[in-house]
């Protein structure tokens, strides 16, 4: 028999529906709410497991492990200011409790995510939520970020980085600041073992094009094992068998199940278990159009949809069955809706709905009678110093910049080989002469320039590349905004130092530019500076705009503007007023000024030119720096000038990026 035709099949007699208990194994037994009867769950414990309701004398989901209720949940997202909001999740109600293992099914874009992420309080920045979610009583905050782990459906990682690597920079950021460094290692060590990725401890994660990268399986092992380093009440995990092969899949739901029996809560939603995974699941909540279809037990579910005339053919996946029903038919779309409607509102009225409801209810009435402190555990845990958190969070950065060649090394190969190139090209004209005023004036230009140029587009995608992790990880309250702007900029100082410091040494010389300590000193300084701006414009401009063409798009004017500004094409002071103010942005225009300033300051001997006395001559340094309305008074303001734009551009940057984080 078909899937079609078993779901069109109509039942016979109505079946009284059983009762269903949420949360199998787990009996209700507290009729007595005000007596403290529940032991203590020891989270590890699964045979202490036979009563579900928490302690009414404290609040500790890790001592009694957590029960999650929501109800009357509704989520609704902004679909652009035309629309207004769509709301994705429809009164949805539901309980899931301390040993149990949960999943969350439906057909594509019934809503599992947003209900996921909305219950575990990591929802998209811009939905609203209405309705109530608690954890054993309390409604649910910031503090989820600390009791509960998340395995999203797409695997962020820095590639760069080995798996060992990546476990203890978030085991330095996740885990109370008392954990010692031995403690945090046995802690890696037993997860390496647990997730099975001992062996693949110093392997890189990779990322794709790499050599030597992890599988699918891995990576997903790996996001498992850096959720659970603290030891979650409760777990989230978003379709975390897609992608992998039946026996991986296996696997790991094998090792949900174990977490499960040892107290934690699990939720998860999958997409087309096979029988024998779906076996491992003990709850099952379907959700169809955002609506609750069903949820209780998968053989109560199958009779549930039995009962109203879907019965599932024999040797045939369960799991399949019940995601066909209510997924949309193409051809029969309002059919399909229409009859996936029908089954959510008979489960609204039936039997299972009500004995759910009644655990949702006790819970709620819990928080509204309860009279306990809610912090004593959350008080408990003393989170990683800033300075630490900063420190880890410069450490990753700084290795991704040494690990990834293209960031890194290429960059500075090719400016060595530029810095050859222009010393050759002007070595032995920069000579006290007319031709040689051209020549050193033309060295400045392509200094500056090559300073400018490349190191300001080369760093356009730092930003836009690691967004998503970064806005996954600053959600989770692992650092701040500040931190990760920061710390991205001074893991990139020390190459912005070496790099152009190099450059400077190698083409003075060649090219022979004024040989005096002074003259070269504030060469260098001016081209350091000036790859500095460049780069925190670059940085700016990366964090303004979602992408790099658009980024692009906006800076190749900005560009033009400075360039035309530098001094070099137009004489400053004959600039149109309506352009005059471009000058005070223009890093080139102080560098140039600066740079020539220690060119041509006290210089009193430039020959002229030979044949005709009436030809325009430079006989001093001073006529130089006249003839580019350059005064010598100049030089220091010039380099607090570039320093301000420095500090001016990333103060921008890091603004843009706290917008975008607070916005998403
Ligand atoms: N930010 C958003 N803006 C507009 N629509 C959204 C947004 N987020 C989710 N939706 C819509 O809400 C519905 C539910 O999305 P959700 O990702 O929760 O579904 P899902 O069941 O997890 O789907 P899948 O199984 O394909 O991952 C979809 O129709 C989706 O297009």
């Amino acid at each position: 028999m078909s899937d079609a035709d078993s779901r069109r099949l109509l039942t016979q007699d109505q079946h009284e529906l059983q009762m269903v208990r949420i949360g199998q194994g787990n009996g209700t037994s507290s009729d007595n709410p005000s007596v403290d009867t529940t032991p203590k769950l020891s989270k590890r414990n699964s045979s202490e497991r036979s009563l579900p309701l928490r302690s009414y004398s404290k609040w500790s989901p890790t001592e009694q492990g957590a029960t999650l209720v929501w109800r009357d949940l509704c989520v609704y997202t902004n679909v652009g200011s035309a629309r207004g909001m769509k709301r994705i999740i429809n009164n949805s109600t539901g309980a899931v409790q301390p040993g149990s293992l949960m999943a969350l099914m439906g057909a594509s874009g019934s809503g599992k995510t947003t209900l996921m992420s909305t219950l575990a309080y990591r929802q998209q920045g811009g939905t609203v939520v209405q309705g109530d979610i608690l954890i054993n009583g309390r409604r649910v905050g910031p503090f989820m970020h600390r009791i509960s782990g998340y395995v999203y459906q797409d695997d962020l990682f820095i590639g760069a980085l080995t798996v060992l690597e990546h476990l203890n920079f978030m085991a330095n950021l996740r885990l109370d600041r008392r954990v010692s460094s031995e403690e945090r290692r046995l802690i890696i060590r037993e997860l390496l073992e647990r997730t099975g990725l001992l062996s693949a401890s110093n392997t890189r994660i990779g990322c794709g094009d790499d050599e030597k990268v992890l599988s699918g399986g891995e990576r997903k092992r790996l996001a498992f094992a850096v959720e659970l380093l603290n030891n979650p009440v409760i777990l989230f995990c978003d379709e975390p068998t897609t992608g992998l092969d039946s026996y991986s899949a296996q696997q790991l739901v094998a090792t949900l199940h174990e977490l499960a029996q040892k107290g934690t809560t699990i939720l998860c939603t999958i997409h087309q278990p096979s029988s024998q995974l779906f076996d491992n699941f003990n709850n099952v909540m379907l959700l169809a159009d955002g609506r609750v279809a069903f949820t209780g037990s998968p053989q109560h579910a199958l009779s549930f949809f039995a009962d109203h005339g879907y019965y599932c053919p024999e040797a045939y996946n369960p799991a399949d069955f019940l995601i066909g029903v209510l997924a949309t038919d193409p051809g029969y779309e309002q059919a399909s809706q229409r009859s996936a409607q029908h089954l959510c509102d008979q489960f609204a009225v039936s039997s299972a709905a009500k004995q759910r409801d009644m655990l949702v209810n006790l819970e709620i009435h819990m928080a509204q009678s309860g009279n306990f402190p809610y912090d004593t555990e959350l008080d408990s845990f003393r989170g990683v110093a800033w300075y630490r958190r900063f420190y880890v969070v410069w450490l990753r950065a700084t290795l991704t910049l040494l690990r990834d060649p293209t960031v890194q090394w290429m960059r500075f190969l090719q400016k060595m080989a530029m810095a050859f190139i222009i010393g050759a090209c002007f070595a032995g004209t920069t000579e006290l002469t007319q031709l040689g005023v051209q020549a050193v004036q033309g060295t400045i230009f392509i200094m500056i320039s090559e300073n400018t140029y490349h190191p300001m587009y080369s760093v356009l995608n730092i930003f836009p590349q690691g967004f998503p992790l970064f806005m996954r990880e600053t959600r989770s309250g692992l650092y701040s905004t500040a931190q990760y702007y920061v710390a991205n900029i001074l893991a990139m100082l020390p190459g912005m130092i070496i790099e152009p410091l190099l450059f400077v040494v190698i083409c003075y010389w060649i090219t022979g530019l004024r040989a005096t300590l002074y003259a070269f000193g504030i060469t260098a300084i001016c081209v350091v500076l000036v790859m500095n701006v460049a780069t925190a414009c670059g940085c700016f401009f990366s964090t303004a705009f979602n992408s790099v063409p658009l980024a692009m798009a906006y800076l190749v004017p900005l560009d033009y503007i400075i360039m035309i500004t530098s001094g070099i094409f137009i004489k400053i002071s004959s600039l149109p007023v309506a352009f005059y103010w471009t000058q005070f942005l223009s890093w080139m225009l102080y560098a140039n000024e600066a740079m020539t300033i220690a060119q041509w300051s006290g210089v009193q001997n430039i020959t002229c030119f030979g044949e005709s006395a009436d030809l325009p001559c430079f006989h001093t340094g001073q006529d130089v720096l006249d003839k580019y309305s350059f005064s010598e008074s100049n030089l220091y303001r010039n380099l607090l000038a570039i320093l301000g734009i420095y500090f001016g551009f990333h103060l921008l940057g890091y603004y843009f990026l706290w917008r975008r984080a607070r916005k998403i």
